[in-house]
Parts: C-alpha cells; sequence; structure tokens
C-alpha cells in the first residue's frame, strides 16, 4: 500500500497474521507509532530508546524494531493540514502493520472534536482494553499493602456511551428523541425535559460476550483464579444488567462453569492447569470499595466501557498512580498499545513526567510479539529504578530519600538497570 505522508522504512517487514490470528514476527519488524499530544512529545521518545536499549541488549543485533511514524492529533494537523486529526492512512498503517503504539491524545471537554483514543479504537474494532495492574517492589502507594493489588481489567471498548449518540440540552435533535421518547414510549421521568441533554447506552450480547470470552480465556492461558463481571446492573438493567447475566451464560455454555452455592457465582476447571476458576460479579460501586478494601478478592476484572475507564484509573492509584499503569487495545488481529494517562498538559515539553506507563505498555507490546527476552529486561530495568529510589516526580514526592530524575533520565535509569 502506499502512503502520502508516513514514510515506510526501506529496511523492515510487515508482521503477517495467519488465519488463526496467530503473529508471524519478522527480524526486523515495522511498528507505526504516534507520538501523542502533550507529554507524547516526553514519553515517546523515552520509550523508544528503552525499547532499543532492550531489544538490543536481548538479542545483540539480530532483531530490531523499524519505527515508522504515523499521525493523529495536533501533529497530524500539522502534517496534513487544518481539521485532519486523524487521516485515514493512519487507520491503515496502524490495521496494515498489525501491532503499533501510541502516545495520549486530547480530547476536549463539553464541545469541539470527539476522542481520537476512542475513534481509533472504534474504527478498528479493537473491542479489548486490556490494563494489567501491578505493584513494582518499592513504589509509593496509598495502601498498607499494595503488592496485594494484582488484577488484569478488561474493559469493553465498542459500544456503551463511548457510541458517541448524544445531542446538546436544546437541540431539535434532543426535543425529537424526547418528544419520541414520551409520545410513543409512555416515558414519564425525564425530570427537565426543556432542558436536557440526552445520551444513549448500547450494550449488546456480542459485544459483552466476546469481551467476557476475552477474560476467560485470559484467565485460563495465565493460570488465574477468577474473573468478576463488574456492572451496575441493579439501576441499568438491560445493559449492565444484561452484560452481567451474558457474561454468566457464556461462562456456562463456553467453558463448561457450573453454578456455586446456589448461584448466579459458576466456577469451572482450568482445562491446561486443573485449577479451579471462579467467575463472579460485583456492583461497580461496592466493587469501588472492595479493591481498597480486599483487593486480594479480586483477580481479572471484564466490565463494560465507562466502568472500565473509571476502575482502570482508580486501581492504577493503587500501585502507585496512573504514571505506571499500561494497556492495549486488541481486536481478534490488530493491538495498538498505549498509556492509561491521558495528554497531562501542564507538563506538555517539560520532560518531567513519568514515561512507565508508555514504557510498560511497550513492554506488554514485545510480549505479544513473542519476544520475551526483551519485556523481561525492561521489567528488570524499571524494577531496579524504582528499588534505587532513581524516579520521576510523581513517585519522588511520595518517596523518602529518593532521588528525583527527569523523564528521559529515568529512561535511562530504567537502561541502566537491565
Ligand atoms: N488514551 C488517551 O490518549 C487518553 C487521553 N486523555 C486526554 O488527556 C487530556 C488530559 O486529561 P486529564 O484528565 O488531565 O488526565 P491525565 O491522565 O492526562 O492527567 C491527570 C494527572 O495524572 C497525572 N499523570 C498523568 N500522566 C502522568 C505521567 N506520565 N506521569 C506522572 N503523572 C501523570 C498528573 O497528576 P499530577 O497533576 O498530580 O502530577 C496529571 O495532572 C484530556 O484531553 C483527556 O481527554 C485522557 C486519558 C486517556
Ligand atoms: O479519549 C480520551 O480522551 C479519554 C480516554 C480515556 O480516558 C481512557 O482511554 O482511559
Ligand atoms: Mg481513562
Amino acid at each position: 500500500m502506499s502512503y502520502e505522508k508516513i514514510q515506510v522504512p526501506t529496511r523492515g517487514d510487515k508482521i503477517q497474521v495467519d488465519t488463526d490470528h496467530v503473529l508471524r514476527v519478522p527480524e526486523r519488524p515495522i511498528i507505526p507509532f504516534i507520538e501523542g499530544d502533550g507529554i507524547g512529545i516526553d514519553i515517546t521518545p523515552v520509550m523508544r530508546t528503552v525499547v532499543d536499549a532492550a531489544v538490543a541488549k536481548a538479542y545483540g543485533g539480530s532483531r530490531q524494531i523499524q519505527w515508522m511514524e504515523v499521525y493523529a492529533g495536533e501533529k497530524a494537523t500539522r502534517v496534513y493540514g487544518e481539521g485532519v486529526w486523524l487521516p485515514e492512512e493512519t487507520l491503515r498503517a496502524v490495521e496494515e502493520f498489525v501491532v503499533s503504539i501510541k502516545g495520549p491524545l486530547t480530547t476536549p471537554v463539553g464541545g469541539g472534536i470527539r476522542s481520537l483514543n476512542v475513534s481509533l479504537r472504534q474504527e478498528l474494532d479493537l473491542y479489548v482494553c486490556l490494563r494489567p495492574v501491578r505493584y513494582f517492589k518499592g513504589t509509593p502507594s496509598p495502601l498498607k499493602a499494595p503488592e496485594h493489588t494484582d488484577m488484569v481489567i478488561f474493559r469493553e471498548n465498542s459500544e456503551d456511551i463511548y457510541a458517541g449518540i448524544e445531542w446538546p440540552a436544546g437541540s431539535s435533535e434532543a426535543q425529537r428523541v424526547i418528544a419520541f421518547l414520551q409520545n410513543e414510549l409512555g416515558v414519564t421521568k425525564i425530570r427537565f425535559p426543556a432542558t436536557s441533554g440526552i445520551g444513549i447506552k448500547p450494550v449488546s450480547r456480542e459485544g459483552s460476550e466476546r469481551l467476557v470470552r476475552k477474560a476467560i480465556q485470559y484467565a485460563i492461558d495465565q493460570d488465574r483464579s477468577s474473573v468478576t463481571l463488574v456492572h451496575k446492573g441493579n439501576i441499568m438493567k438491560f445493559t449492565e444488567g444484561a452484560f452481567k447475566q451474558w457474561g454468566y451464560e457464556l461462562a456456562q455454555r463456553e467453558f463448561g462453569a457450573v453454578e456455586i452455592d446456589g448461584g448466579p457465582w459458576c466456577a469451572f476447571k482450568n482445562p491446561r492447569t486443573g485449577r479451579e476458576i471462579v467467575v463472579k460479579d460485583v456492583i461497580a460501586d461496592a466493587f469501588l470499595q472492595q479493591i481498597l478494601l480486599r483487593p486480594k478478592d479480586y483477580d481479572v476484572i471484564a466490565t463494560p466501557n465507562l466502568n472500565g475507564d473509571y476502575i482502570s484509573d482508580a486501581l492504577a492509584a493503587q500501585v502507585g498512580g496512573i504514571g505506571m499503569a499500561p494497556g492495549a487495545n486488541l481486536s481478534d488481529s490488530v493491538a495498538l498499545f498505549e498509556a492509561t494517562h491521558g495528554t497531562a498538559p501542564k507538563y506538555a515539553g517539560k520532560d518531567q513526567v513519568n514515561p512507565s506507563s508508555l514504557i510498560l505498555s511497550a513492554e506488554m507490546m514485545l510480549r505479544h510479539l513473542g519476544w520475551t527476552e526483551a519485556a523481561d529486561l525492561i521489567i528488570k530495568g524499571v524494577e531496579g529504578a524504582i528499588a534505587a529510589k532513581t524516579v520521576t516526580y510523581d513517585l519522588y514526592r511520595l518517596m523518602e530519600g529518593a532521588t528525583k530524575l527527569s523523564c528521559s533520565e529515568f529512561g535511562h535509569a530504567v537502561i541502566g538497570k537491565m
């Protein structure tokens, strides 16, 4: 395929995907990256330097990533022209080259463009947002025993209120929807109909099932002890409540789970290890207190989109903050890795923030490629830098006796500990 502004490296090769979704990774894979807005300019180059160092150390030059810049956000408007926030060829490249990584992208609140992050996920049907939350020894945390927080979030990434079906208060569309609800469906409970904005929350059986299926399969592959469906189904019965119901039904139908203690919790034996996997559910508000009080009770989490967004940042805080929180957006073939945090605009270009979220997202990416040795070196490097108390401002301000490093210095500290 030809590209207008994207320079495809001539020395690299494309990652291929077999029909059964298995990756075939060449020795010099071309990996697209989006620099990102705000602190993207700080963390993305550091991430690349750390990854290149890990790959070089692990494979001594026999493997190398060929980075290929693709554009989205403010940089895209500079490269392609005003108003072009997410060029069509960026979407094509992320799809064609199969595995990519991105920095954060700004979304204005209230009006303006819709989220480019959400658009990327929806356009490429990256329906799983995978966010592992683990503790690195020595990281400052508000908890007494942060090491008990070890969860993996499967956030539904393609529907829910993120579908962006909404109309502002007073618009003719909102008025028409309200009139339809009142006149055709007998709705009487819109408290202030003349001044209500309207948003629609679609949650489907297919969307819920494919997400829960991935979460349960992950629990099997990684030998985890439970999958918890987190929902607000007592209030949103036919969206969040249905998510829970469809999740349980899928666990029973596809994985042979049987009800325990009178249901609805159910369990099955991991076919790989024989260990029991419990599938359970919890209402989202209760979950947010339980993760602080009894984090050991939770392992793999499957949840609709908005809950997953809130839970990601809440859990990240328990293990040191969103400077330490990696993630991935996945379809059955395409993977786009990204940090959990946003563009933190007040720090943009100051070389201050913690690049660990994006570095650890790249670590997930290397593992996804099967480059385990390089991924392990990154974990060793991050663990080593934190253990030596050489950290960025976010961890420094909560640690005693630490040395404060800039974003780029922290990258070098990680490399030094590999
Ligand atoms: N996937 C994406 O691209 C995402 C994009 N966004 C977008 O980002 C923009 C800003 O959102 P905002 O709500 O401010 O959330 P951010 O996640 O950008 O920042 C909130 C706060 O988190 C801390 N933080 C964030 N990143 C780091 C880091 N790498 N190292 C250390 N601390 C960090 C900072 O805390 P402190 O001030 O205490 O130092 C920062 O002020 C919005 O436009 C939003 O839509 C948001 C989330 C995800
Ligand atoms: O798209 C955005 O601006 C916010 C996204 C977000 O908060 C997230 O993915 O966790
Ligand atoms: Mg978020």
